[in-house]
């Protein structure tokens, strides 16, 4: 679950307008919220937020039930951290690694066994359709098969919160509702997604409550 009581956010200290303005609202465990709003109204700026990228200059955040503060200790933090699994729009992979070793990171992160990271890490990369890329560096991918990486990279170690920014849109159609209804599947499994998107037909086709967001404001929450 996440939940925020009057969150004001800014980039830097002596900006004179925060990004994102007294933010209030919660997304229980298991809830799948699209986030909505016209350009630049803060979509990734909350979802960097969220994925504790820094601290609130004011207000009361927690996630996955855990108080983040500047007064939560760092290790509470990184561990917090690795239980959330993010898809950033320009994706983030690490470009000289294989399309495996991106996909393993967060694995590795966990110091899981090398054998069970490797049968997650096929199986997943062959889900999403890489089975035959996997030691390609991402570097090489096409833009299509990069955000399928993320994707994979985000979904790998069962996060518990689901941080997606325009997940789907360098994604053919089918692709995309395939990748959607499984984060739609994971969240009756009780993840927690968010997903920003300005897709209104990804909307209808999968209609679920919307966060709406205006000049770093909360407008409208609803069906
Ligand atoms: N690197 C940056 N430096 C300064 N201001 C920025 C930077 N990135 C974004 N902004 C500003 O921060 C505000 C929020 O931007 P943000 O990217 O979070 O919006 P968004 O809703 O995700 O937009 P989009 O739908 O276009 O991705 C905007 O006013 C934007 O102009």
């Amino acid at each position: 679950m996440i939940r925020l009581k009057n969150v004001f956010w800014q980039r830097a200290r002596k900006q004179e307008k925060p990004v994102l303005s007294d933010l209030s609202f919660s997304v229980p465990q298991g809830g799948f919220r699209w986030l909505l709003g016209p350009s630049g109204a803060g979509k990734t700026s909350l979802l960097n937020l969220l994925h504790i990228e820094s601290l609130p200059a004011r207000g009361d955040l927690e996630i996955l039930g855990k108080p983040v503060s500047a007064d939560t200790p760092r290790a509470t933090l990184v561990r917090l951290r690795q239980r959330i699994g993010m898809v950033h729009q320009n994706y983030r992979l690490m470009p000289g690694l294989s399309v495996v070793d991106n996909v393993a990171l967060p694995l590795r992160l966990q110091h899981r066994p090398e054998d069970e990271i490797h049968d997650e890490v096929h199986a997943i990369l062959k889900w999403v359709g890489l089975g035959e890329r996997i030691g390609v560096p991402a570097a090489n991918l096409s833009g299509g098969e990069q955000q399928r990486t993320a994707i994979a990279r985000a979904i790998v170690h069962r996060p518990g919160l689901i941080l997606a920014d325009e997940p789907t849109n360098a994604l053919e159609e089918p692709q995309a509702h395939k990748l959607l209804d499984l984060f739609d599947e994971l969240s009756t499994m009780g993840t927690t997604v968010l997903v920003a998107t300005h897709n209104e037909a990804l909307i209808r086709r999968l209609p679920r409550p919307s966060l709406y967001l205006e000049r770093g404001r909360l407008v409208r929450e609803g069906e």
